[in-house]
């Protein structure tokens, strides 16, 4: 089953939360995906509360210290009390504005594990290195850092980073070159496990798009920013996965 992952960035307060988990019980039906939102650290008890059954929640981000004297930090203990399953680490947004880099990532995610949680690994090109032919070496080799240390209770996101949020979406054929050169890299990792690890793809995926790229072999959900934010959206990513 496909994973739909919904990423809200830093959008909505705790009401907002409600009314959107609230609506959703309305309108779900029968879930065609996983679903899991992905939402900042203050609505997740909302959720945990608020969200129709089946429907899993996570977090953005995690510390990758234990506890402690971290101020402003949120640990996996933390995450996984309120009851979150997933947490995205190394977003994009994240190695941009907050220097996070790909042993920043590995740390995270390991941290995630050792408190139960799964990550959601990003990884993803510009579009220099894109325009540059390089965009294959570049991803893998930010998947190997990001991956140090890291079990095979893990999914993976790949977003270029070009079409995040600016409604240029890769063609589904694009994002299956990088899944299934995903792949090849996690029948090395974790030969045992290497098939069952979900490869997402993200950026600027909606309703009429959803479809056609998750139909592709080695992609196996998505990560949505944007269309995350309106429940008929959702609906209609759910439907269109059917
Ligand atoms: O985490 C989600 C991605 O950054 C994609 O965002 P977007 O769907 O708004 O392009």
């Amino acid at each position: 089953m496909n994973l739909l992952a919904l990423n809200w960035k830093m959008n909505k307060t705790p009401t907002e939360a409600q009314e959107w988990a609230q609506e959703l019980g309305g309108g779900l039906q029968v879930s065609n995906a996983e679903l899991a939102v992905l939402a900042p650290a203050l609505n997740l008890p909302v959720l945990a509360t608020g969200l129709p059954d089946g429907v899993a929640f996570g977090a953005q981000d995690i510390s990758e210290h234990e506890s402690g004297a971290y101020t402003g930090e949120i640990s996996g203990a933390m995450l996984k009390d309120v009851g979150a399953t997933y947490v995205i680490v190394g977003h994009s947004e994240r190695r941009e504005y907050h220097g996070e880099t790909d042993a920043d990532v590995a740390a995270k995610a390991a941290q995630a594990q050792a408190s139960g949680l799964t990550p959601i690994v990003c990884v993803g090109e510009g579009l220099d290195v894109r325009e540059a032919g390089e965009h294959v070496a570049h991803t893998l080799g930010q998947l190997r850092g990001s991956l140090e240390n890291v079990g095979a209770d893990v999914v993976i996101a790949y977003e270029p980073v070009w079409a995040i949020g600016t409604g240029k979406t890769a063609t589904a054929d694009d994002a299956e070159e990088m899944a299934a050169a995903i792949r090849g890299a996690l029948r090395e990792y974790y030969p045992e496990q290497a098939e069952g690890i979900r490869v997402l793809y993200g950026g600027s995926v909606k309703p009429d798009n959803i479809a056609e790229i998750c139909g592709k072999p080695n992609v196996n959900g998505a990560l949505v920013g944007g269309a995350s934010l309106k429940v008929a959206d959702v609906l209609a990513m759910n439907d269109a996965l059917k």
